[in-house]
């Protein structure tokens, strides 16, 4: 039998699919990696915001991670949404006993929606804890500057967040998201050694619930089957620009993005002829 890459989220839920655990593993499905997932916290939230977080126990999340580790290892690990000290303090445990595994934290503190996500007083346990322990950390430019706790308003003070939280706080490596920024949307990644930007076009569009989550978990599924970090990066950016670009007008809110938009390059935006091609691919 083909041997096939493993990937793990560790996050919270988004019941419409857009955000959380369900879109990291429909984004490592679409990398053909196998997707597993650890539920930090049951998340009621759809295209217009949260109602209602419901943490799961410790004992909750610590036999699921036990359940994951001693059937089947994973070959690349992400973090999402981590709302407590407890649960951080829980899962660096795990990342210490596994340390070649590659992990991608994606440092989730508000949602698109302005929902607060992580306690405030577990920021610096994200900072002094799980950060040295990142292969990349993804924040955007909110969470960079909490994190670094300063302002960060021009591309070169991206760049300069990017060395720090490299250089003073320990990741391996970092992308720092650029949000609305500039007109373009532009990424800066910084290894330790080179500065490189990523940049895409910026489209117009309310429709990007979730694309943190999209992105970090494209660039997981890529560390999994064994691809350098800014690779990884590089294709995480262009995934999330296509499943942006080939939006889907989905919910009331910010919608969620198109995770097979990929798939449509080269076609207009429509999902019926989506179809035409799978059936196509089929004949
Ligand atoms: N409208 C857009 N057009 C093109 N790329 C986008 C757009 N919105 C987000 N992205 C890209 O999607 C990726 C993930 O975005 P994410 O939402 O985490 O960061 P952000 O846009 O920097 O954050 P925020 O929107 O919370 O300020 C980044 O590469 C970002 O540049
Ligand atoms: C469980 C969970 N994790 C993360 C996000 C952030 O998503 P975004 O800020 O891209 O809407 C979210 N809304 N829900």
């Amino acid at each position: 039998m083909k041997k096939v890459q493993t990937a793990l989220t560790i996050a919270g839920t988004d019941p419409t699919g857009g955000a959380g655990i369900q879109a990291d593993l429909k984004s490592f499905e679409e990398r053909c990696v196998y997707g597993m997932s650890v539920v930090t916290s049951v998340v009621a939230q759809n295209t217009q915001g949260v109602s209602l977080i419901h943490h799961q126990p410790i004992d909750m999340i610590n036999e699921q991670l036990a359940c994951v580790f001693d059937d089947i290892q994973p070959d690349a690990i992400k973090t999402g949404m981590i709302a407590t000290e407890e649960m951080m303090l829980l899962i660096s445990d795990y990342l210490e006993q596994y340390p070649d595994i590659p992990y991608v934290l994606d440092p989730v503190m508000v949602a698109t929606s302005g929902d607060v996500l992580m306690e405030e007083s577990s920021r610096a346990v994200i900072r002094d804890v799980l950060i040295p322990k990142a292969t990349l950390v993804t924040p955007n430019l909110k969470e960079a500057r909490l994190l670094l706790d300063r302002s960060i308003t021009t591309v070169e003070e991206m760049a300069e967040a990017a060395k720090d939280l490299v250089h003073v706080l320990g990741a391996s490596a970092a992308v720092v998201k650029g949000g609305h920024l500039t007109d373009e949307a532009t990424d800066v990644f910084y290894d330790g050694k080179d500065t490189r930007y990523l940049t895409k076009e910026r489209i117009k569009t309310k429709h990007t619930h979730g694309t943190g989550c999209t992105y970090s978990a494209v660039i997981t599924a890529e560390l999994a089957k064994g691809q350098g970090v800014f690779n990884a990066a590089s294709l995480g950016k262009a995934f999330i620009h296509d499943a942006i670009f080939y939006g889907i007008d989905l919910g009331h809110g910010n919608g969620p993005t198109n995770h097979f938009g990929y798939r449509l390059k080269g076609v207009p935006n429509d999902i019926k002829i989506c179809e035409k091609i799978r059936e196509g691919e089929r004949s």
